[in-house]
């Protein structure tokens, strides 16, 4: 008979800039810097996110993600080590998104977020992450990467796999 081992749970919480700093960056329009532009009819939101290209050039992708439902189950991260990732909402969509700090894997730093349908994540260049998780429905994201030479994608699979059960209320 099969066991089947019990996976360490990962709590979700909710996306915020200052909790997701050691990643990168959040994309919204709450607290970020504006000032009207073009003769007072548009507000600029300015300078979101940093975007890292090493050795490539910048990339403007759409991604469409497929549905994901909760439980959720982390296996594997992946890391850009030649630069950032930033995915943004063009439908409304909500992410779950699974994070460690750049360098080297210390899954007890492993941390997850929730994103409401107005916020986008800008990952770091090396940050580890879970590939686009879209929840509950299938989603469109912008994506802003790096193209060119060179092996920019390293996956690693989880020591440790976890399990995402709930959202916070
Ligand atoms: N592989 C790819 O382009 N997508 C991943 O990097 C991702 O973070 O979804
Ligand atoms: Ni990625």
């Amino acid at each position: 008979m099969e066991t089947t081992i019990a996976l360490r749970a990962l709590m979700v919480e909710p996306l915020s800039r200052e909790a997701f700093a050691p990643f990168g960056e959040v994309i919204e329009t709450a607290g970020a810097t504006h000032y009207p532009i073009n003769q007072g009819s548009t507000e600029r939101f300015h300078d979101l996110a940093r975007v890292d290209v090493v050795g490539g050039r910048t990339l403007i992708n759409i991604f469409r993600g497929q549905p994901f439902h909760l439980p959720v189950e982390v296996r594997l991260l992946e890391r850009h080590p030649l630069g950032s990732q930033a995915f943004v909402p063009i439908d409304g969509q909500r992410m779950l998104i699974v994070v460690a700090p750049p360098g080297e894997l210390d899954e007890s730093a492993i941390r997850a977020f929730i994103s409401t349908p107005w916020q986008g994540v800008n990952y770091a260049t090396g940050t580890w992450h879970h590939p686009l998780l879209t929840l509950a429905a299938r989603g469109d994201f912008l994506v802003v990467d790096r193209g060119g030479p060179g092996d920019n994608c390293e996956e690693r699979l989880l020591a440790q796999p976890r399990r995402i059960e709930s959202l916070p209320v």
